[in-house]
């Protein structure tokens, strides 16, 4: 195999075209440049196993692992979750990209030119269902775009004082709900909680009436640290394997009400959906760049001395029930959070805490420097004051019955895309409490 440097620049040449001819558009989001691993299962095969998105197919990396052309992924693309290949370790990872991309370029012949084992390997995207990519250990979700926190502490808090003391010291985060993480596609009910606003003299348990999206980015753990050692912020970016599209679900009249002291609960515990395939931190490298300057300096445990954010376009939107077509309703970019990924690695391990394959990490709503990049309906909306009117004249504060969310996110390479597909959920109206209202 190649040395790690000769591996990492052949893989994101901009030049590179694949035999499957529907990846070499350059809108294509899944050239050969990319490579996403994700989980899928067909009809005739309806065991899920692990497989690469190229152009509008898939590359089931399990056959071609019987076929013996992967022998470095240890019979790991067998299994339904991508957990067993991330704990490989980033040596593996490159190198079994390496050989996924040789065999899918252009001029290489060995699985191009045979017919049996490409029929058995290639499958339309349009004949897969797509499954959740990863057992998801623990969750763990952010709070790290300034604007957004400056947005959220004026609303809910104090606008003379929107950020908390802390917030430009450390990257504040609450641990989540794996439990309820779900792929995209997957049909979530308007939750029921406790909520009281000001002027109520007690709570009630009703429906949530605000609920919200939040658009992330969820950064995985390939490779763990052992319990009791941290790692540094360039230690940190090597563990993560890849990054997903991810949409924290939150109910905004649950949230404040309860959020105070410990933080989200009930209102963020609902569901999270993420997108179904994971984009390599490897495919994202010709797209790192730096962050917002940080002052005061971080503590040295979070210093980084690379540029550890991405270029990577953001939108979501909005399609209400029976609307002909999905409305945007915010554009950003990923580059603008303040605390990198690698950054809120590092600190989630600085206590010593154990990280392992498959643990996830919210990146933190995403919202820049515009209105029109704000990453919730919260801040779009004001907190309702400012509803949205889409372009069929239907009208928003927060999300109804029947809307139908999407993220899509994508990195702009020279005449190639690097995408993520899309997180959509649709929110169904809420399921009785067995105890009743
Ligand atoms: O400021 C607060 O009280 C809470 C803000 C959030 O909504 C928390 C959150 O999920 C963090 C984020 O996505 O940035
Ligand atoms: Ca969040
Ligand atoms: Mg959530």
């Amino acid at each position: 195999m190649d040395n790690g440097m000769t591996t990492y620049y052949k893989t994101q040449d901009p030049s590179l075209k694949s035999w499957v001819k529907s990846a070499n558009g350059p809108e294509c989001p899944f050239p050969i440049q990319n490579l996403p691993y994700g989980a899928f299962s067909t009809a005739a095969n309806p065991a899920p196993r692990i497989g690469v998105a190229i152009g509008d197919h898939v590359l089931d990396l399990s056959v071609l692992e019987k076929a013996g052309l992967l022998p470095q992924s240890e019979g790991c693309f067998s299994a339904p979750v991508l957990n067993g290949f991330m704990g490989l370790g980033a040596a593996v990872w490159s190198d079994t990209r390496a050989t996924i991309s040789a065999l899918l370029e252009k001029e290489n012949s060995r699985l191009r030119d045979d017919s049996a084992l490409r029929a058995g390997a290639l499958v339309p995207l349009s004949d897969v269902t797509l499954h959740m990519p990863v057992q998801v250990g623990d969750f763990t979700d952010f709070y790290a775009s300034r604007e957004h926190a400056t947005n959220v502490g004026t609303m809910f808090r104090d606008p003379e004082n929107a950020l908390m003391p802390n917030w430009l010291h450390i990257p504040i985060g609450y641990n989540g709900r794996a439990s309820t993480v779900v792929v995209s596609g997957t049909d979530i009910h308007r939750p029921c909680g406790q909520v009281k606003a000001p002027d109520q003299a007690a709570p009630s348990f009703r429906p949530s009436g605000k609920l919200d999206m939040e658009l992330e980015m969820g950064a995985l753990v390939g490779t763990g640290n052992p319990l009791g050692q941290p790692v540094t912020v360039e230690q940190a970016r090597e563990m993560i394997f890849g990054y997903v599209l991810l949409n924290d679900w939150s109910a905004r009249d649950i949230q404040v009400w309860e959020y105070q002291p410990l933080g989200p609960f009930q209102a963020k515990a609902f569901a999270t959906t993420i997108s179904p395939w994971v984009v390599t931190a490897e495919a994202l490298e010709p797209f790192r760049v730096s962050g917002p300057s940080q002052d005061p300096v971080p503590l040295p445990y979070l210093q980084q001395t690379a540029a550890n954010n991405y270029d990577l376009n953001l939108k979501v939107t909005l399609q209400p029930a029976g609307a002909a077509s999905p409305a945007a309703i915010c554009e950003t970019n990923f580059r603008y959070m303040y605390w990198s990924s690698p950054q809120q690695l590092a600190h989630h391990a600085s206590s010593g805490c154990a990280m392992r394959p498959g643990d996830l990490l919210g990146s933190g709503t995403i919202s820049g420097p515009t209105p029109a990049s704000w990453g919730s309906l919260l801040e779009l909306t004001w907190n309702g004051r400012d509803p949205l009117t889409l372009p069929e004249g239907q009208t928003r504060t927060f999300i109804e019955d029947g809307d139908s969310l999407t993220l899509t996110g994508w990195c702009q390479g020279d005449g190639y895309r690097i995408g993520f597909g899309e997180a959509e959920g649709t929110i169904l109206p809420p399921v009785p409490h067995p105890a009743g209202g």
